[in-house]
């Protein structure tokens, strides 16, 4: 149960890696659990993400990964267990208060504010993000600083090219990347992705992990993703959850190899994968 996750701890507390107090870790679960009444869809998963890592969450479906994401953004509370943001219990708290406290989850493309262009929504993250909730629109002219950010947030994406265009007006990809832009202007340290790339083509999608491993660079990235291109592209690590357990938590590279992982569920992923290029 858990078991990569709980190696993880022990490996860096036998390398003198601090591991008590608020620890080193920017997301923890520990022995987290989850019934939707009589099911019981998350059983006792554990996992402990370093600042700045990248981590995929992969798994059969119906395995919860879904459900872990909510749980880690607070749409759902925990039935038992704890999850940790930086040390500190989250697992009582409601999305926003999480969101302020660094976690963002970037959904697909709803938190746009259609009709600004590409620079106003950026813009309004970052107001958001400094405190200027309420009365934003007075500090709207003569911030130099504010707008060269967004300016430079803009080239990171790739959409500097694009900064008037009203955000209703892009295409897939680019309203991907603005909400991928927003979240990052909007301060946040721990970002959840859902399927960043589903819904493009390959080019697409090869320039999109591009983007996203450049815009998120030294922020912890959690994804959930079907795609093994994708993931084996974009993750330093790989959870593998099954049945609402995290049976595995290593590199890509000892995740394949791992014997287990092989026969609950990437074996067939893979030969599918194989068998599927093979096709093409
Ligand atoms: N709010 C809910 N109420 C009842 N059951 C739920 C709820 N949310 C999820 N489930 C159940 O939990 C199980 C896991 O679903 P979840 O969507 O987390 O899996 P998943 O690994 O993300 O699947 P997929 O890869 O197919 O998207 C499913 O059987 C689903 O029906």
């Amino acid at each position: 149960m858990g078991q990569g996750a709980g190696r993880d701890r022990e490996r860096d507390q036998a390398e003198g890696i601090a591991v008590s107090g608020p620890g080193p870790y920017a997301l923890e679960l520990k022995s987290v659990r989850k019934s939707f009444g009589k099911s019981e869809i998350i059983r006792g998963a554990d996992l402990a993400v370093k600042p700045g890592e990248r981590v995929a969450i992969i798994g059969p479906n119906g395995a919860g990964k879904s459900t872990l994401f909510n749980l880690v953004s607070g749409r759902f509370a925990p039935t038992s267990g704890e999850i940790r943001l930086f040390g500190e219990r989250v697992d009582q708290l409601p999305p926003y208060q999480i969101n302020r406290r660094g976690l963002s989850r970037s959904f697909q493309v709803s938190n746009l504010f259609t009709r600004l262009s590409v620079f106003e929504n950026i813009r309004c993250a970052l107001l958001w993000s400094m405190g200027h909730r309420y009365a934003f629109w007075k500090f709207l002219a003569g911030m130099d600083d504010v707008n060269d950010r967004v300016e430079e947030l803009l080239v990171q994406i790739h959409l500097d090219k694009k900064r008037d265009v009203p955000a209703m007006n892009l295409t897939y990809a680019e309203a991907r990347a603005l909400e991928i832009g927003i979240t990052i202007a909007g301060g946040a340290k721990v970002i959840l992705l859902d399927e960043p790339t589903a819904g493009m083509s390959k080019s697409e999608t090869r320039r999109f992990i591009q983007l996203i491993r450049q815009v998120t660079e030294g922020r912890t990235l959690l994804t959930v993703e079907h795609d093994m291109g994708v993931v084996f592209g974009l993750a330093d690590k790989i959870a593998v959850l099954v049945y609402g357990e995290v049976i595995a938590f290593d590199t890509p590279e000892a995740v394949r190899a791992n014997a287990r992982v092989q026969e609950a569920y990437l074996g067939s992923v893979l030969a599918e994968s194989h068998a599927a290029g093979a096709h093409a």
